[in-house]
């Protein structure tokens, strides 16, 4: 079939590379840093290039791979005129043929032997994989302003070298990863790195986003002037409350890549009160949609805040700030004719980190060019890129299988394992924490694989070096490429194997559709089994989960008591810093532009007991008392002994770190 696909090579991707991209540019080529500069610039507007078309190939050229697959087996997209191949010039050659060329060339030794037993990689040289930054600056996705030009896949970003013989190995350049693998099956692994996946893999399932609650509006000081109401009293009206930051699921959500653009989330602030005794409005609210399965965490920290999965869960997480009072609440007996209003109080800030593990029912997983893609495509609508390629699937897809009315599951067909993905080859790993909530797995064995023993084995170990919990999830295996002589040769051996391991196997033809349908009737019992064995155990624990624990800490811990506070002095500078949430959150709502604000703060100060216990821990005459933000003095003579105001020392808004 005549049909294109955009150029990477899966070797590249075999291994984790966060290098500059700025560090290794061609020689030849000026850097530019505005991509508009460049003559070759093409604006995007539709944000990524669009991954290839769906392709069906003739099955019997697919080739499985567990490991890294020699470099011939693929054009080399860098060395290559044209930026794109064609799938057919991909094609990897046959396993037999390789050898049978081997020998025409007289080689017949011990390497074809070798490969002749199955031991195909040890035939090999050593080679290397690295990569070499274009003048790409796509790598970063916390960077905002040049996500148009940001490419799905930018083959300028790859370059291949095997040229070194073995044991010559150059040192690493410029912070370039490399992964040299030494024919005899072991990677050097001091140079593997985290981060190895392009950026918009990256920010599928991670994004770091800033969220911060309304302030409220202030108070005001106003009195009622009006004809024939004399000493009409103070008529200042109450600042509005802030908007508070929701978090809601949203079902059509299935990724994070939306947050790539938007990173700050920040709700309305509450209006100032007004004369006539008329209250602020309300500040906005601010709802941040996220995928089901969202896991947020305040960044920086292990503690998950809140973990919503089901669609139209809403969770409130920042509480907006209170509105400032005016002077009509401070009316009392004593005082008729209070100046004195409040500030509102300021909203939480934080930053937060969202990590995506995907709610599927079940999760397709299995070696490279197994035929994951091409199942879950006749067994639901999606339509996920197949070819005949490793990588094909870079981010995970998600389809639904429909078996009658009422029962449905969700399928999640994941990038393919390699051996060595727990070291950071390939990109499997990157994703497997997805299969974390499915209950069941399904996977998919190339039946015509020279080897499929050895393929299941290999993934299956992956998955147990990966999470114990995922391995111990009940899985099928479904041995696919049945319509190939060498599938239905290697049926028999391999059925039997498992069978004595207790595994249930199918086998199936994905591409022919034939077989599936069995297959995925198993899963979904499996999934159906292990549904019934979680109703039981939420019965058992009968707890209803409160979505707004979060808001409800802070909001307790604001509220905190105005007499818990600590004293801490520091002898060198003798300075006295007073801590304490009630007492920080009084200061920050009280405005000083109104003269009656000092007199209440000092009288707040000798209520709560501050003077009295600075006093007697021994505080002198000009020390430095910090109180929350507030800088002031201590005086200590006959007349009057307390604290005065020096100001603000900080205009900074309030983290929510800065209440605990
Ligand atoms: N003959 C035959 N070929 C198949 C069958 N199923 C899949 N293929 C072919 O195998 C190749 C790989 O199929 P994919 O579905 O992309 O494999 P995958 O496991 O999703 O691969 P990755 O996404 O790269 O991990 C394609 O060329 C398919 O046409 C099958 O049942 N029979
Ligand atoms: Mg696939």
């Amino acid at each position: 079939m005549a049909s294109t696909a955009l150029c990477f090579c899966p070797k590249s991707l075999g291994r984790p590379n966060t290098q500059n991209p700025r560090s290794r540019r061609p020689f030849n080529k000026k850097p530019f840093r505005n991509p508009k500069s460049n003559p070759n610039f093409k604006p995007q507007i539709g944000k990524y290039r669009s991954p290839p078309e769906p392709v069906v190939l003739p099955g019997g050229e697919a080739t499985t791979y567990t490991r890294l697959p020699p470099k011939d087996d693929y054009s080399d997209p860098v060395f290559g005129s044209a930026s794109e191949v064609k799938l057919s010039d991909s094609t990897p050659p046959r396993f037999e043929d390789e050898i049978d060329e081997l020998v025409s060339e007289g080689e017949e030794d011990e390497q074809v032997n070798g490969a002749r037993n199955g031991n195909f990689v040890g035939s090999y040289e050593k080679f290397e994989v690295f990569e070499v930054a274009g003048e790409s600056e796509f790598d970063d996705c916390d960077d905002e302003e040049d996500d148009e030009i940001r490419g799905f896949m930018d083959d300028k970003n790859l370059n291949i070298s095997n040229d070194y013989e073995d044991g010559e190995f150059p040192e690493s350049h410029n912070g370039e990863v490399m992964i040299s693998f030494d024919g005899e099956g072991n990677f050097e692994e001091e140079d593997v790195k985290e981060k190895g996946v392009p950026a918009v893999m990256r920010c599928f399932d991670r994004a770091k986003i800033y969220v911060k609650a309304g302030d409220g509006g202030n108070g005001v000081v106003a009195f009622r002037r009006e004809k024939y109401v004399p000493l009409g009293g103070p008529s200042g009206g109450d600042g509005g409350r802030g908007g508070n930051v929701y978090i809601e699921v949203d079902g059509s959500m299935n990724s994070l890549l939306p947050f790539r653009n938007s990173v700050h989330f920040r709700a309305g602030r509450g209006s100032h009160g007004q004369g006539r005794m008329q209250a602020g409005a309300k500040g906005e609210d601010v709802v941040v949609k996220m995928a089901p399965g969202t896991v947020i965490r305040e960044a920086g920290k292990d503690e998950v805040l809140l973990e919503l999965l089901h669609p139209g869960q809403r969770a409130l997480l920042l509480p907006g700030g209170r509105g400032g009072r005016g002077n009509a609440s401070f009316k009392s007996g004593n005082n008729k004719v209070p100046r004195i209003a409040e500030n509102g109080e300021e909203g939480l800030e934080m930053w937060l980190e969202l990590e995506l593990k995907l709610v599927a029912d079940v999760g397709i997983v299995g070696a490279p060019n197994a035929g994951k893609s091409t199942l879950l495509s006749v067994i639901s609508a999606a339509k996920p890129t197949v070819a005949n390629y490793p990588f094909t699937t870079l981010l995970p897809n998600l389809g639904v299988v429909s078996f009658d009315y009422d029962s449905t599951m969700v399928v999640a067909d994941l990038p393919g394992l390699l051996e060595g993905a727990h070291r950071g080859f390939g990109l499997g790993h990157e994703f497997l924490r997805h299969t974390e909530r499915c209950s069941a797995l399904v996977h998919v064995v190339d039946g015509s694989a020279p080897q499929p023993e050895l393929e299941f084995d290999a993934v299956r170990l992956e998955l147990e070096l990966f999470s114990p919990e995922i391995a111990e999830k009940p899985y099928i295996v479904a041995f696919n490429k049945m319509d190939l002589p060498e599938a239905r040769e290697n049926w028999p051996s391999f059925k039997e194997r498992l069978q004595s391991l207790g595994v249930i196997t199918f086998c199936m033809s994905a591409a022919k559709s034939e077989g599936t349908h069995e297959a995925i009737c198993a899963a979904y019992e499996l999934l159906r089994e292990s549904k019934e064995a979680m109703e039981e155990e939420d019965k058992d624990e009968g707890n209803q989960v409160n979505l707004n624990h979060v808001a409800d800490a802070m909001q307790r811990q604001r509220s905190a008591d105005i007499r818990d506070f600590e004293i801490i002095h520091d002898s060198s500078s003798n300075t006295w810093h007073v801590v304490g949430s009630g007492l920080q959150r009084f200061i920050q709502m009280t405005n000083w532009r109104y003269i009656d604000s000092e007199r209440r703060f000092q009288h707040v100060l000798e209520a709560c007991g501050v003077n009295k216990s600075l006093l007697k821990l021994g505080v002198k005459e000009g020390h430095t008392v910090f109180i929350g933000e507030m800088e002031m003095v201590w005086h200590d003579s006959s007349e009057y002994s307390g604290l005065s105001s020096m100001g603000r020392r900080s205009t900074n808004s309030i983290k929510w770190a800065d209440w605990k």
